[in-house]
Order: C-alpha cells, then structure tokens, then sequence
C-alpha cells in the first residue's frame, strides 16, 4: 500500500532521476512530478550532455566524487544495454586541452571515466595554441532521448505526471506528505535562493558526420561534441544573463573558435542555435528542511543548482536526495494531511 504522498517539482533531467529513484526505490511512496516545462523545452534538451565535473569549492570532494561516479556507473549500465540507443546514452572519446598547464592535471574524475591519460606531443601537434591536453572516454547522454526514456521509466512503476506551474509550495504541501524541489534555476523565485542565478550558454547544432571525437578547451568556452543528431558547438558562459533570444555575435564567436580547433567545421551546415539557462549556484543545493503548515512540518528536499553539471550529476545528486528524504521521513513520520 502506497502510503506516502511524494511530489516532485521539475521535469527536467535533476527532477526526473529524482523522481525515478524514488518510485523505484520507496515502495511505499506514491510519486508525483509536477513541472510548467517538460522535454524538449527544459534546459538540458539542448545541452550537449557530456559528462564532465568540475569541482565545487564547499561540498567535500568525497561527495562530488560519489556524485559522479554514481551517475557515470548509471548511465554506462544503460549504454551497455539494449536500451541504449532508444535512451540516447553512449560512450565518446576525446580530447581537452589547455592553453596554459593547468595546476591539476590529473583531476578527482579522472579515475572514473575510462582511459585517461595526457596528451602525446604528436596529438598535441593538432593544437598549436595549447600546451597541454587530457585524452579520455567519457559517456555522452543526450536529453531529447535520456527524459522521454526516464519518463517512461518513471510510468512504468506507478509514478503520475502534472503539467502545471507552481506559485506556492506552502498550498501543495498541504495534499502532500513531502516536496522534492527540483526546480533549477526557477528555485530563485520558488524557494526565494538568490544564490542560484543564470549563467546563459548558447550553442549551435551544425551537421559534421565526419567527427567522431569531442575537442574541448579546458577554459570551459569553446567545445565540439558529437552527437546523435548533429554535433554540439559551443559555447557562452554569461552568468547573471537572462537572454533566451539567440546572438548573432556569440554565433559568430563560436563558429571561429570551433573551427579554429577544428577546421573541416567550415564546410558544415548550421541546423539550428539555442540559448539555455545553467542554473549556477556556488555549490549545487542538496539538502533538506521543513515546511510549517497547520501544525504539520512536511519535508522539502532540496536538489538544484548544477549549473553546466546537470547532467553529470543528475543520477548522484537523485540518489542523495532520496537519502535525505528517507532521513527525513524517518526522523517526522507523515503527520494527518487535512
Ligand atoms: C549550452 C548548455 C550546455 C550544457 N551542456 C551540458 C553538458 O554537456 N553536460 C552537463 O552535465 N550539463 C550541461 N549543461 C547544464 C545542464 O543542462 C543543466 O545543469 C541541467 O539541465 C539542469 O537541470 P535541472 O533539471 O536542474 O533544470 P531544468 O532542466 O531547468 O528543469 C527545471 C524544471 O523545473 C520546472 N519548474 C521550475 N519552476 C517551476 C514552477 N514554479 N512550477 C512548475 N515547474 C517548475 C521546469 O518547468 C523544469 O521542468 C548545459 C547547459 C547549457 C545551457
Ligand atoms: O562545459 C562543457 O563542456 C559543456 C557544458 O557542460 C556546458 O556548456 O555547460
């Protein structure tokens, strides 16, 4: 008997593995997701979906280490599987350099994805501009597919889906014994954190079948990723920008560096441009408080801010705040809805 009345806010791929990991895990839990914007119009349908941490400068490295792993452990279970390709999941080798040595050459990840090793002189012949180089496997999981597919998923084991926005989490605890905000960006207004504000990232999707290795600059700027579809050239990185409307300038920008890395993108046809939102914070938010409503306290788990690591993050941080919902629900039992 489904007992416990969960609700997760946010569709996108943090609020999804939240969800999933819950109705998957909590027998005893009913899941609801309610969110204004479903796939394709959430922020990492556009994103080029490689996974790729940075660290965080106040969660101990430990936990961002987890983090990872668990998503990268997570996903490649899905890209060996007969799934993979109807979950847009899979693995892609390539290539980050650097202009400057970088003071950690052999990051926290570097154990976790597959083959990493420096660059050789000869490869590095390539990148007359950079000094040094990282070569890796990694996975690449593209969200067009990765959300449908967790939709599903999440179906499957009973879960529920409103399309609707939310103006006042007080008013839904009410019907609710504990609130997953998944919000992203939107947690600025939702839960008031003005911690959490825009870093804008517009990329272009050009039509390159001939690439088959990602190329990444270290400064986090310019990249090319192969994809199903077409291949992810980037990037921005404009924090407290609000602009969904596409630039022409930053278009330009990123064609001349992506082709200066990668000179056969001259030939390639541009199919579109996008602009998303990161949701950047300091530290992404995985926590839990309580609500105080009518003598109830009902759990809010926390689970937003990744910024450009959403994707990365999004199975670890999902399974963290299914820890703390746990804890939390253990520690105040469901108290009588109304
Ligand atoms: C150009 C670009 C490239 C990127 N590349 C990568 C990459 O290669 N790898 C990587 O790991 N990450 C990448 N990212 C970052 C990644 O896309 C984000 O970190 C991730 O998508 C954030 O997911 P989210 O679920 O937290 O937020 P979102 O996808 O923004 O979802 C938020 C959800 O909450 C809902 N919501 C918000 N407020 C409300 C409300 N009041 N009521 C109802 N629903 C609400 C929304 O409707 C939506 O469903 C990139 C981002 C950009 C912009
Ligand atoms: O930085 C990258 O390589 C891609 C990414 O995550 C982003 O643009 O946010």
């Amino acid at each position: 008997m489904k007992r416990v009345k969960v609700l997760v806010v946010g569709a996108g791929v943090v609020g999804l593995s939240t969800a999933v990991c819950v109705a998957e895990t909590l027998p005893y839990c009913s899941v609801t997701v309610i969110a204004e914007k479903f796939s394709p119009d959430t922020t990492g349908d556009g994103a080029a979906g490689i996974l790729l941490p940075k660290e965080f400068p106040d969660i101990p490295l430990e936990r961002q280490k987890r983090w990872f792993k668990e998503s990268f452990d997570h996903l490649l279970a899905i890209a060996d599987s007969p799934q993979a390709s109807d979950a847009g999941v899979y693995l892609s080798s390539g290539y980050q350099i650097f202009k400057d040595i970088p003071s950690d050459k052999k990051p926290f990840w570097s154990d976790f994805v597959f083959g990493f090793r420096y660059m050789t002189d000869r490869e590095m012949k390539r990148f007359p501009n950079h000094k040094f180089g990282q070569a890796f496997t990694t996975i690449k999981c593209e969200c067009l597919n990765y959300l449908p597919w967790l939709e599903k998923r999440f179906r499957a084991v009973g879960g529920q889906i409103i399309h609707e926005k939310v103006t006042d989490l007080h008013k839904l605890a009410l019907n609710y014994d504990a609130i997953m905000n998944c919000s992203g960006l939107d947690s600025r207004f939702l839960v008031k954190d003005e911690e959490v504000y825009p870093i804008r990232g517009q990329i272009l999707k050009v039509s390159a079948p001939w690439l088959k290795n990602f190329i990444r600059d270290g400064d986090g700027n310019t990249y090319i990723y192969p994809g199903i579809r077409y291949v992810s050239i980037g990037g921005t990185r404009q924090a407290e920008d609000w602009r969904l409307e596409v630039d022409k300038e930053d278009s330009e920008g990123i064609l001349e560096r992506c082709c200066r890395l990668e000179p056969s993108l001259r030939g390639a046809q541009v199919m579109c441009e996008w602009v998303g939102l990161r949701p950047g914070r300091a530290n992404p938010r995985v926590e839990h408080e309580y609500l105080h409503l009518q003598g109830r306290q009902v759990p809010l788990v926390h689970n937003y801010g990744h910024g450009g690591c959403g994707v990365t993050l999004s199975w670890g941080t999902a399974l963290d705040a299914l820890d703390l919902l746990r804890q939390s629900l253990f520690e105040k039992p469901p108290q009588a809805r109304l």
